[in-house]
């Protein structure tokens, strides 16, 4: 691996790859050559530092660390997840063509299936006001309690879907902070709302903290018998859920080879499809699937989430850029960027080889980003003019959904397109010197203001085109994001399916509680720690 990658620096070298800005002028083919669609969904990588030199060595790169079998071990139900000794089979819960897949040995889709209509009738019952609170009004709000994968997803998707949300207010609730359920509360009546118990493991301390408290919030208003009425529960830990109190036809399953962060399309995906509909659920489920065959089916040069996942090892591993910038244009994106943050982050945040060596070379980048328009105003400077160089990726609708807003659109594509070509572009010294000088500058003054008013061009970015933010569009757009993190944790050779290095946070909360709450001395924490604490609790009211 090492060999190719050094291998790839010289090619990238001797070819001038990074050039960007010249091999436009030299191939007017240069986009039809390095784009993809797939339906309505374009992907153009042209303005990354590639040539077919460049792909040719990310082509072996993925053929040493045998993407393409490790892809096809983690459909057909592989313990690929070694550490948690786990298969990973997130794509059985959109395998809308039905086949079987099978865990150690047992067709699991009767049971994804059995749970779909579950979920699905749950849902039309809510919905339509058939199943009510303890005194009969129709449910108005629903408020997820769940945080990471219980919540971003949720949460990110329900926004992105807002012009299909016909059924009741949603509401999320994640953080310990007693701020965020204290205000959500607030919004809602004890009477018109359920409560939705989110939790893969159903021992999250943030969730079952605030799912007691919003326990207490309906008892509180309605009495004990009305819990049953007022809550529902999404977990694999069913034996945890029927502690809680909560009636086994209210709870929604799911499976320990679904991860948190892969777990939007099972049962966690329930608020989505109370707001949505089922029928739109299954068409978000649907556009899922259609990456998962793409993926498996195409060729690595023709693979979109393949050349995705190649181009993020080549510009962290052979370029050494350390982030990324997601740039949704698409303000119902706008938490696209933080879903990704833990889909990414978490997946691929690894120092350890599956060999349970350390790693050689860099692992997962930094992942961040905002919505554009918005982010033009704030940290594109950096981009555009740093010394970082960040890779920018890039997306936008054909169609806004505000037809009578089409203008606004139009300003937002512009916005979303000349980012990108200035990114690549730039400005020269002598552009930027000929523009001042044509405004009436002095030469002298213009010497001085030019180097200051140049972009060193040959950034790069992908752009994603879709024609509208459907379900469809919505759900493959994350199974893109999906499975481009595999290609690169298979390149990494990492387990990005794993996520140790949230516990020693977790333990240490657990232990320093008795400390925080005065019950316990600092005894034994460092200095900083124990002088933190101490002046938190004299400051403690
Ligand atoms: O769904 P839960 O079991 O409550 O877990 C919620 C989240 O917490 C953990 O700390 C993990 O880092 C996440 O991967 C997970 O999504």
């Amino acid at each position: 691996m090492n060999t190719l990658v050094e291998k790839l620096k010289s090619t990238v070298r001797d070819t001038a790859a990074t050039d960007i800005r010249a091999a436009f002028a030299a191939d007017p083919a240069r986009f039809s050559r390095y784009s993809l669609t797939l339906g309505d969904f374009l992907f153009d990588y042209s303005k990354c530092a590639v040539n077919e030199a460049v792909l040719a060595g990310l082509e072996a790169l993925a053929k040493e660390a045998g993407v393409e079998a490790k892809r096809d071990a983690m459909f057909s139900g592989a313990v690929i997840n070694i550490t948690e000794e786990r298969a990973v089979l997130h794509t059985a819960l959109r395998n809308r063509a039905n086949t079987p897949v099978l865990v150690a040995g047992r067709d699991v889709m009767p049971d994804v299936n059995a749970v779909l209509d579950a979920m699905g009738a749950f849902s039309d019952d809510i919905r339509s006001g058939r199943l009510t609170g303890a005194t009969g009004r129709k449910i108005t709000d629903v408020v997820n309690i769940g945080i990471g994968g219980s919540d971003l997803g949720p949460v990110m998707a329900t926004l992105a879907l807002a012009p299909y949300h016909d059924g009741p207010r949603l509401h999320f609730v994640s953080n310990i902070d007693g701020a965020h359920i204290a205000d959500t509360l607030k919004l809602v009546e004890a009477e018109t709302t359920l409560f939705i118990v989110a939790s893969k493991t159903f021992t999250t301390i943030e969730t079952m903290t605030n799912a007691e408290t919003a326990r207490k919030f309906v008892v509180g208003a309605l009495g004990e018998a009305a819990v049953g009425h007022h809550f529902c529960a999404v977990s694999t830990a069913l034996d945890k859920v029927a502690a809680f109190g909560i009636d086994e036809a209210r709870v929604f399953g799911f499976w320990d080879w679904v991860g948190g962060r892969y777990s939007i399309w099972s049962a966690i995906g329930l608020p989505l499809m109370i707001a949505i509909g089922k029928e739109d659920f299954a068409d978000f489920l649907a556009g899922g699937h259609a990456i998962d065959t793409h993926f498996r089916e195409a060729p690595v040069r023709e693979n979109i989430p393949m050349l995705l996942g190649l181009l993020g090892f080549y510009h962290r591993n052979v370029l050494g850029y350390p982030s990324r910038a997601i740039l949704p244009y698409d303000q119902r994106l706008s938490r696209f960027p933080a879903y990704l943050q833990q889909l990414d982050m978490e997946s691929n945040g690894k120092s350890v080889t599956m060999d349970s060596k350390p790693v050689e070379g860099q692992t997962g980048p930094v992942v961040w980003g905002e919505p554009g328009t918005n982010g033009q105003h704030a940290f594109y400077q950096l981009i555009h003019q740093g010394t970082t160089i960040i890779p920018a990726e890039f997306m936008i609708a054909a169609n806004g959904h505000e037809k009578e807003l089409r203008h606004q659109h139009e300003l937002l594509i512009s916005n979303c397109l000349a980012q990108s070509e200035a990114l690549m572009k730039g400005r020269t010294l002598t552009e930027a010197k000929a523009q001042l000088l044509s405004k009436g500058m002095d030469p002298a003054k213009a010497d001085r203001i030019a180097p200051h008013r140049v972009f060193p061009g040959n950034r790069p970015s992908v752009t994603m085109v879709y024609d509208s933010l459907t379900p469809f569009a919505l759900g493959r757009l994350i199974a893109l994001y999906e499975h481009r993190v595999f290609v690169e944790g298979a390149l990494f050779d990492i387990n990005s399916f794993d996520q140790w290095g949230v516990e020693l946070g977790k333990e240490l909360a657990t232990g320093l509680l008795p400390v925080v709450e005065g019950k316990e001395s600092a005894a034994g924490h460092d200095s900083s720690t124990a002088g933190l604490v101490a002046a938190l609790l004299k400051a403690a009211r």
